[in-house]
């Protein structure tokens, strides 16, 4: 914003005084005679230096601009702003002398951002500068002329450049990071965002000739008008398909999300009745393009005001980002109809506003995309967790083992299945209630006393299972018998005389493992403790007498 006050500043300020008068152009005007018109005041007097609209239709207009004293002889450039698409051609008193179009990439001076004409300090600055506004199809913008010596023409052509491709790269990188976002996230919202800020992008680059010069992608300056109106429909049906979605309307303002949505259609289908060979569908959608483009700004800025009043917190992202935008396009086209004649920056402010816009929907669409990841994270935990206790359900705890057996070749492996002892009394004493607050009281304790990378989960009613990862067998059973302590400790009574405990029974992995086959002897370890007089942990040994018909041994690790 400051760069482009900079550059408007220093056009207005460097600019040589004009004065000026027009006429329409009829058949058989020469040059000579338009001049000589002006000598005597019968042409319409007009400041150059404010937007004036001009007749471009049937065979145009003439402009004659007088240079005001002091005159110095030096090279100087006469500018015209806002440069549009159609044809403007330089006269001396005996005929055309250069022909200046946004998409003619003649010779130097180029003027980017305005057309440009150079005059030679041979040229007496006194001279009377004749133009003719070519006849164009359409509306026109109102146009300005400034005359600046060349050296003051090149600094701010130069600091103009700078301006505009920074603006232009903010733009497309927006896109493009959107895209990239769209295809990982696999939400459509991105990809209409990166579709209307590239189509507002390549609006911008035509209007102001950027396209054509630096893009220099002048194959493209024939179908400039139809790629110009064809971009502008699809950016209105991009927009509308973004905010429906980003400004989340079905939830937030769900009576006006099918106009939006009906805009987003109907744009595309006026471009093409405009561009079909049928002259009543041409004529249609001629007479439709432009209410329809100010309703359905309007309609937008409506839904996203009654969205961000209803609690969408993306809709004032909308806002703020959109509303400079739409401000300036009200502006321009209240220009077009005469208003606001010195407010000559509107054209260049819209590139801006457009690169503030595509940094304000980005950080928008970032905070979407963290809480989505938000929402995500909240649904799978809500999935994986034990509602009661937190720790992982038994599916996810199954999952995670089996990855955690997978990714743990060649180190051992250790697996703790642990049995509150007598709950059912704690539960028969105390109530549900309590027998509740115990296995939270319990699930938090064994969290504690684990490593965050061992996994934990709950594997029923009041069984416990985790598995560690890269312990040995001594050090299984050390972390079992603290555990069987830390649950002692916590002296939650079960009935009068007995506090609450837990049965542990511990299995170390084997190569042929399973998760099951480890859980199956573990259950079994931990059925020996319970035998063996509860509060305890043991280790399965391997079974070296089952084959012998006898129950696989148990090794008692002391308590
Ligand atoms: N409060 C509560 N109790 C549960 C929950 N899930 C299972 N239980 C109870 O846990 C008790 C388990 O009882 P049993 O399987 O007989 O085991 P026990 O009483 O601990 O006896 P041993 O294991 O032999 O020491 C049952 O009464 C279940 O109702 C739960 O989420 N909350």
């Amino acid at each position: 914003m400051l760069g482009l006050l900079w550059l408007w500043f220093g056009v207005v300020h460097a600019a040589m005084l004009l004065d000026g008068g027009w006429r329409e152009a009829h058949p058989g005007d020469t040059p000579a005679a338009v001049l000589q018109q002006f000598h005597k005041g019968q042409l319409a007097a007009f400041d150059p230096s404010l937007l004036h609209s001009f007749p471009r239709e049937n065979l145009g207009t003439w402009v004659v601009l007088r240079p005001q004293p002091p005159w110095v002889n030096e090279e100087r450039v006469l500018t015209i702003y806002p440069p549009a698409l159609g044809r403007i051609t330089v006269y001396d008193e005996n005929g055309p002398i250069s022909r200046l179009a946004l998409d003619d990439i003649g010779g130097p001076p180029l003027g980017h951002g305005r057309l440009a004409f150079r005059y030679p300090a041979s040229v007496p600055a006194s001279t009377l500068i004749l133009l003719k506004l070519e006849p164009v199809d359409g509306l026109s913008p109102p146009l300005s002329f400034h005359l600046e010596s060349l050296t003051a023409f090149l600094g701010h052509d130069a600091h103009w450049l700078t301006l505009f491709s920074a603006c232009f790269a903010v733009m497309l990188t927006m896109a493009l990071m959107a895209l990239c976002f769209a295809l990982m996230l696999r939400d459509n919202t991105f990809f209409w965002y990166a579709g209307y800020i590239f189509c507002y992008a390549l609006i911008q680059s035509i209007q102001t000739g950027f396209l054509f010069h630096p893009l220099e992608a002048t194959w493209l300056a024939p179908s400039a008008s139809l790629l110009e109106s064809a971009s502008i429909a699809l950016s209105v049906a991009f927009a509308a398909l973004f905010m429906a979605r980003f400004c989340e309307l079905q939830r937030f303002a769900p009576l006006l999300r099918a106009p939006v949505l009906a805009l987003a259609i109907g744009m595309p289908v006026l471009v093409l009745m405009r561009s079909s060979s049928i002259g009543l569908l041409v004529d249609a959608a001629q007479a439709l393009v432009d209410p329809l483009l100010i309703l359905g700004a309007l309609l937008m800025l409506l839904s996203a005001i009654v969205a961000a009043s209803h609690g969408s917190r993306h809709a004032w992202f909308f806002l703020v980002g959109w509303t400079p935008l739409l401000a300036l396009t009200a502006l321009s086209t209240a220009q077009l109809s005469g208003a606001l004649p010195n407010m000559s920056w509107t054209s260049d402010a819209s590139v801006v506003a457009g690169a503030f816009e595509a940094i304000v929907l980005s950080i928008g669409l970032g905070d979407r995309a963290l809480t989505m990841r938000r929402d995500r994270d909240m649904v799978r935990a809500l999935a994986d967790n034990d509602s009661l206790t937190g720790v992982l359900n038994r599916r996810a705890w199954n999952e995670a083992a089996e990855a955690m057996l997978e990714g743990s070749t060649g180190r051992p492996v250790a697996l703790l299945f642990l049995d509150l002892d007598r709950f059912k009394l704690l539960n028969d004493q105390q109530g549900h209630r309590a027998g509740d607050r115990a296995l939270i009281e319990v699930a938090e304790a064994l969290r504690a006393e684990l490593r965050p990378s061992d996994l934990l989960g709950r594997y029923g009613g009041e069984e416990f299972i985790a598995m560690l990862d890269g312990v040995v067998e001594e050090q299984a059973m050390q972390v079992a018998t603290r555990l069987c302590r830390r649950v002692h400790r916590l002296e939650i009574p079960v009935d009068a005389e007995l506090l609450l405990s837990v049965s542990i029974g511990v299995a170390m992995r084997t190569l042929s493992d399973t998760v099951e086959t480890l859980i199956e002897r573990a259950d079994q370890a931990m059925y020996q403790a319970k035998v063996n007089g509860r509060n305890q942990a043991r280790l399965y040994d391997r079974p070296r007498a089952i084959t012998e018909g006898s129950w696989p041994r148990v090794s008692e690790v002391e308590e």
